[in-house]
């Protein structure tokens, strides 16, 4: 049986989307934007917008709707304005000249022609004029949004609502407009020379409307409103795994990740598993994928214990005991008819993986209860995560073998390591084994299958299929024969809520949301949208409204020192570290205090500023000190002399750009051979020995702008497995945020706090250093083995500072009274 996606509502839904944002005024949005901007500016709060704020949970699906439409609306006009402004430097006009269109549904159907168009892709959204317009040129008479509907070689094929312009989202209804009307004859005749704008892509967007406005047909709606739990599940419905395979998992999983493949296995139908960072989320999820692969309803394992104690009822029919499989078995209900067929010993083939030693799936008649699993991600990197972590190490089956299982991944940009199961590469290989035995079928007179049809086997087969969460949505679902039984979402605290649901619109029984709230959230664009709450994550509102949730609790990255503070200030003390961390984690440079585990530098001189008098901001000095730090720590320590060891991070991306530059004058070498130096957002879901953050805000009366943002702060801390060295101005941050204080409190109480004057090189000088050892550290570690090939000049223009006197250096262990504090 064909999934069935309500095709005829997304449609529908599809056509609302596109006949709304189609008819805006572009000219009109950039003019709202400057307002809002203004309004934000001199800080007035926006009353005017008429949007709701999300909220814990909703009384029912017009509730949900009516909040979440208008954000999403307000989102996609955001990423409108900022489609224009990413593209400021490069904006080109292309000419086009129409060559025909045609009229369905109140939409038109203009096919334009033109000889600079490579950049455009399906789904674009473009601006169509009579003329090029922008700063110091005269308005347009004709303008209006076009849809790229099918992009040929030769030809571009759009959509555009010609009719007037949808002021109301509830009814829809229209107002004429000049503009658009103006725009018709332009379009509808041929010949005619246009002049078109690329704005941004629509294709993600859209697919979360589609999503949203469908919300009513998805699985588990009534507990995605309501953010309650609404199932109770009994020790009958529950899935049991083998004994081999449970003490894999016994032995391999700490007791809150076990918590948490339990709670799949309960069959509970929405579980949430939070995953605070180094905390083993991929390792779970690969247990649970072992473990809810290969398991069978707990009243099998039951009746089997109970065979010679049970009177045994009549012998069923095979028609009876099919019927029972399907009861007990809800994965069987309405699936393909092959796939009710007890398996045979032996498996038709699998899929090629990177060549690693691991075999393939062999399934038994044992296993009677295939499970067919969606996985996705809100990024192509943190998808091919999970997937390269799968070819590397498999899964175990029910014998606690590991094997490859049969797993494609959808979508456009795999990483390259993980090309041998991409789908282009999968269809590939098909239509290359086809190529050989051509002669022989055309012989036999038999059509060669197209790709379409290719796809559709692949998908079929696959026991695993991981796609981005956009991607989940693309037609090559649509040619599944049944749907998925469970979805795991991946990073889910990282996604907006309508992106969450896109999977879910191919059907399931089970979802898996794996995130953690506490790090950084999806990237929402619009200001206004994001205060309204659309940058809450499904999981975060699930948990806001008490959605019981598996926390992952014991960490294996960070030494216990770092671990420490974000265990207090964003977890409740629930952290703990895995078996020998603290000696896994102990380095060589630990010998001097200020080399960490977890130190603040108090640049207490230091000036912020913003070289383009607005947006991102960068601070000199501390790049001046950070360069010296990095300087005398690949001196002494050669082997961090790697961009696999050492990060320098910021949460500016000017900081960034001027690390990176004063990096290569300095040492005259390309920074990203030797450091890694990025954005906080750069960061996430990374880790190294050694962490540099560079907080950039200080200033004696402003606010520290996003850098109070204590999930951007949870992340920028929680990379460095060894030492954590943050760089800022202690009085502009204590006095900013909460979490800062706290933070530079913890430093100063643990002795780790360093006001640092110029010349900063002094700082490090021997005779400072000397003082700043650790007298005895217990079992000195060996250092790592070097893996890094490109040498940094040590005798760079850093320089050693004259001896100075203990009393003129005021750094931490002065003690609570060092006054330090300047202001
Ligand atoms: N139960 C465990 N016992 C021992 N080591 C473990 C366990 N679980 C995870 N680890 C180790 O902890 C490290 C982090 O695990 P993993 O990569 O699965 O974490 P993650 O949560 O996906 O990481 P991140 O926080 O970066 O998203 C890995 O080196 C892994 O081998």
């Amino acid at each position: 049986m064909a999934v069935d996606k309500n095709k005829l509502d997304e449609e529908a839904c599809s056509l609302r989307f596109y006949k709304i944002i189609l008819s805006w005024d572009y000219l009109r949005l950039l003019k709202e934007s400057d307002r809002k901007n203004h309004k934000k500016d001199k800080g007035d709060d926006d009353t005017t917008t008429g949007l709701k704020k999300a909220k814990n949970s909703y009384k029912d699906v017009e509730d949900y709707i009516a909040t979440f439409e208008p954000l999403l609306f307000e989102e996609v006009k955001a990423q409108i304005v900022q489609g224009k402004k990413d593209d400021e430097e490069d904006t080109q006009w292309m000419k086009a000249v129409t060559v025909g269109c045609s009229e369905i549904d109140g939409f038109h159907f203009p096919m334009i022609s033109s000889s600079d168009a490579e950049s455009i892709s399906q789904n674009d959204l473009l601006l169509l004029s009579n003329k090029e317009f922008g700063e110091g040129k005269r308005l347009p008479t004709a303008y209006a949004f076009a849809l790229v509907e099918d992009r040929r070689p030769d030809k571009i094929r759009l959509r555009m609502y010609l009719s007037g312009e949808v002021k109301q989202l509830s009814t829809e209804e229209t107002e004429a407009c000049p503009r658009l009307l103006n725009m018709r004859p332009l379009v509808t005749e041929n010949a005619k020379l246009l002049h078109v704008l690329k704005i941004c892509s629509l294709s993600t967007i859209a697919r979360e409307y589609v999503a949203l406005r469908s919300v009513s047909s998805l699985p588990f709606k009534d507990l995605i409103l309501s953010a309650a739990e609404s199932n109770h599940t009994t020790e009958d419905h529950a899935w049991k795994i083998s004994r081999p395979l449970k003490d894999f998992l016994e032995s391999n999983h700490n007791k809150s990740q076990l918590d948490a493949i339990n709670a799949g296995l309960s069959r509970k139908t929405f579980v949430l598993i939070q995953g605070p960072p180094g905390t083993g989320k991929t390792q779970t999820i690969l247990g649970l994928l072992s473990a809810i692969l290969h398991a069978t309803p707990a009243r099998v394992h039951s009746n089997r214990g109970n065979l010679s104690v049970v009177k045994r009822g009549p012998e069923l029919s095979m028609a009876d005991k099919y019927n029972h499989w399907g009861k007990a078995s809800p994965w069987l209900a309405g699936i393909n008819p092959l796939d009710q067929e007890m398996p045979i010993d032996g498996d038709d083939g699998f899929f090629p993986t990177s060549g690693n030693e691991l075999k393939p799936e062999v399934v038994n008649s044992s296993r009677k209860y295939r499970v067919r699993v969606l996985v996705c991600a809100p990024s192509n990197s943190a998808l091919d995560e999970i997937v390269l972590r799968i070819l590397n190490t498999g899964i175990r089956d029910e014998n606690d073998r590991a094997y490859s299982p049969k797993i494609v991944r959808i979508g456009l940009k795999a990483h390259h390591s993980v090309q041998a199961v991409s789908m282009d590469y999968l269809v590939e290989q098909r239509l290359s084994g086809m190529d050989s035995q051509t002669g022989d079928r055309q012989k036999q007179g038999g059509p060669l299958k197209d790709k379409d049809s290719i796809r559709g086997s692949i998908l079929d087969e696959a026991v695993i299929v991981f796609s981005t969460l956009s991607f989940s949505a693309s037609p090559v679902f649509s040619k599944l024969n049944r749907g998925f039984d469970v979805v795991i979402i991946d990073e889910a605290a990282q996604a907006v809520e309508p992106s969450t649901l896109v999977p879910l619109s191919n059907g399931c029984k089970q979802v898996f949301l794996v995130g953690d709230p506490v790090q950084l959230p999806a990237t929402v664009i619009s200001p206004i949208a994001g205060n309204f709450g659309y940058c809450i994550s499904l999981f975060e509102r699930l948990q806001r409204g008490g959605y019981p949730v598996q926390m992952l609790k014991t960490q294996y990255r960070m030494h216990p020192e770092i671990r420490n503070f974000p265990s207090r200030e964003f977890y409740k003390e629930a952290l703990e570290d895995g078996p020998d961390v603290e000696e896994q984690t102990r380095r060589s440079w630990h010998e001097y205090r200020c080399f960490g585990p977890f130190c603040f530098f108090d640049i207490h001189e230091g000036k912020e500023s913003q070289p383009s008098g607005s947006g991102s901001w960068q601070n000199v000095d501390e790049v001046e000190f950070v360069l010296a730090m990095y300087h005398k720590l690949v001196s002494r320590y050669p082997e961090l002399k790697s961009s696999s060891r050492l990060a320098i991070i910021s949460p500016y991306r000017h900081q960034v750009k001027l690390l990176r530059q004063k990096f290569r004058e300095t040492f005259g070498v390309e920074s990203d051979k030797v450091v890694d130096i990025n954005t906080v957002d750069g960061f996430q879901g990374r880790e190294k020995d050694v962490a540099i953050f560079s907080c950039v805000r200080a200033s004696k009366d402003k606010g520290i702008g996003f850098v109070a943002d204590f999930r951007r702060m949870n992340v920028g801390i929680t990379r460095a497995r060894s030492s954590v060295l943050v760089v800022g101005s202690a009085s502009t941050l204590r006095r900013g945020d909460k979490h800062w204080q706290n933070l530079v409190d913890s430093a100063e109480q643990r002795n780790a706090l360093y006001k640092v004057s110029k010349p900063y090189d002094e700082f490090f000088s021997q005779e400072n250093l000397t003082l700043m050892e650790v007298e005895a550290m217990h079992d000195k570690p060996e250092a790592p083995p070097e893996d890094m090939d490109v040498e940094v000049p040590v005798d760079g223009p850093v320089v050693e500072a004259d001896p100075v006197q203990p009393e003129e250096n005021d750094w931490g262990d002065a003690g609570e009274d060092g006054g330090y504090d300047e202001d």
